[in-house]
Parts: structure tokens; C-alpha cells; sequence
């Protein structure tokens, strides 16, 4: 059974209530197939980097990544974030293995230097995730990876959730804080073809970190030939239901 690739951001993890209902519904779908977690932190690495005293910025949805910033963007999101979210998957049940992009080379990285320390995975080597799929364990990716040059490297976690999903030609389900892509009234678009994406993109009604998803979205369903579903999390019984495959969010044609 195809494995499914959740991709989690960040403001999931500062609602707790909402976090363990998630998991609990992932519990349930692994129970029938393979799960994979992929996070965010956004605003984690916002509030660390403020407590150093470093000021941030994104262009176009990703974060300018300074080198000397990287020890703490990688502290908030593969330290606490990562461990907050396995400690949350244990008591959920998922037999959690928390990893960075990097494990078992599971991605391979350019670096964007227009943005400093920031990384364009590609999916690499499978086998550590298959291994821990096949022995019943829930990987849960944090977006840092490590650079042919060993340097830190900050991924959009849209896009690592991307790389991932690839990886293990898994169905890509990108979980957000609105119940998917919007349009300029604010209503939920169902469905969304390549066009209409990129027409809706030109009138700047989908921007900042939703371009980033719907970028993250249609390479994937490119690459794997297969839709993927936007959605929201603030209501578990959508998770379950886009497993029954019944209508959710915004599907993404390719
Ligand atoms: N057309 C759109 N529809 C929905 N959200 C949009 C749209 N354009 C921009 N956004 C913004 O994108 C945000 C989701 O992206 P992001 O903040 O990166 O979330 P996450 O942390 O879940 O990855 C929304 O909260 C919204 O502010
Ligand atoms: C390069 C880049 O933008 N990295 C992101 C990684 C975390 C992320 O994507 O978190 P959410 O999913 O919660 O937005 C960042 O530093 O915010």
C-alpha cells in the first residue's frame, strides 16, 4: 500500500488538542498503511531567532538563512520541534523514529544562495525509509538537511515534504492553517488545475507560503503522476475522509 506522506507546519504543534487528534487519525491510517511525517516550525524558528536577537525575513514564503543563524534554526526545528512532535507520535502510538532530510541520505541537496543557507532537496537514497516503513515504524522529518559541503541547510518543509514523497512514491497530503488554496473571495477551491494555479499565482491571490505548497504540490504531482490534496487540520475527520477518498481541501491536478 502506497505510504502517506503528511506534511505537518508548524502552527499544528502550538495547538496541542489539535496536534493529538491528528495523530490519532494517523494512528488509525497506519494501521492500513504506512505513514510518514514531515514538519515545520516557522514560527518556532521566528521565536528563537527573536530570543537570540536576530532579525528574519522571507522572500517569496522562504526564510533568508544567514550560516550563522543556522545552529539555532536548526536547534528549534531538529531539536525541539522534532522531539516535541516524536514525544506527541509515542503517545499516540505511532512507534515514531525522529530524522532529518539527511538520514541515511535519504536527500541531496543544491543550495539556493540567493537566500543564504537554505536547500533545494532531491529525493536520494530510499533505503533507511523503506527499512523503517517495512519494520511498522512512523519516520517523522524535520526540514534540516546537510549540504555536499557539510554545511546546515534550511529546506522549506512544503518542499522537503515534496522531496520525501518522492522518495517513497508516496500520496503527498500538505496539512496548512486554512482548510486549503483560497480564492480572492476566500472561498475553498476544490480543485485546481495546472492553469488555473498558475493564473491565480499572476493575480497574486495565492502568494507567500501558500505559493511555496502549491509549488511543492505540482512538482510532486508531476513527478508521480498523482494529485495532491491541500487541507486543513484544524478538523481531524478531514484526514479521514481524504483516506476514503472523499472530496477535502484543494486537490491539485497534474
Ligand atoms: N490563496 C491562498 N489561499 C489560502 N492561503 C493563502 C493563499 N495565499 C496565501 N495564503 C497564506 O498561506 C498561509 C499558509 O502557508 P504557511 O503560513 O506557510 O503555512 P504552514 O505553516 O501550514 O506551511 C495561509 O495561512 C495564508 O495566510
Ligand atoms: C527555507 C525556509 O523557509 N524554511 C522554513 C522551514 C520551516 C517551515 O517550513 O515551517 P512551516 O511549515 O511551519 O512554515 C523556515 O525557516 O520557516
Amino acid at each position: 500500500m502506497k505510504p502517506v506522506v503528511l506534511k505537518m507546519g508548524g502552527r499544528l504543534l502550538q495547538d496541542r488538542a489539535a496536534l493529538d487528534a491528528l495523530l490519532a487519525v494517523c494512528a488509525n491510517i497506519k494501521q492500513r498503511r504506512p505513514v510518514v511525517l514531515v514538519h515545520g516550525g516557522g514560527d518556532q524558528v521566528d521565536q528563537w531567532l527573536a530570543k537570540f536577537g536576530f532579525n528574519t525575513e522571507k522572500i517569496d514564503g522562504q526564510r533568508v538563512s544567514p550560516a550563522e543563524q543556522m545552529p539555532v534554526i536548526t536547534g528549534a526545528l531538529d531539536g525541539a520541534v522534532n522531539a516535541e512532535m516524536v514525544s506527541r507520535a509515542i503517545l499516540a502510538g505511532l512507534n515514531p523514529v525522529g530524522l532529518n532530510l539527511s538520514a541515511g541520505n535519504s536527500c541531496q541537496f543544491s543550495v539556493n544562495n540567493k537566500l543564504g543557507a537554505v536547500g533545494i532537496a532531491k529525493p536520494a537514497e530510499p533505503t533507511l525509509l523503506n527499512l523503517l516503513l517495512e519494520q511498522g515504524f512512523t519516520p517523522v522529518f524535520s526540514s534540516i538537511g546537510i549540504g555536499a559541503e557539510g554545511q546546515l541547510l534550511n529546506v522549506n518543509a512544503d518542499l522537503a515534504a515534496a522531496a520525501i514523497c518522492q522518495l517513497v512514491k508516496g500520496q503527498l497530503v500538505l496539512l496548512t492553517d486554512v482548510p486549503g488554496i483560497l480564492d480572492a473571495q476566500m472561498q475553498l477551491i476544490p480543485t485546481l488545475s495546472t492553469a488555473q494555479a498558475a493564473e491565480l499565482v499572476t493575480q497574486g491571490v495565492i502568494k507567500g507560503g501558500m505559493k511555496v505548497k502549491l509549488d511543492a504540490a505540482l512538482e510532486t504531482a508531476a513527478a508521480l503522476q498523482s494529485n495532491i490534496v491541500v487541507a486543513g487540520w484544524q478538523n481531524p475527520e478531514d484526514l479521514q475522509n481524504l483516506m476514503q477518498d472523499k472530496p477535502v481541501g484543494t486537490c491539485i491536478m497534474y
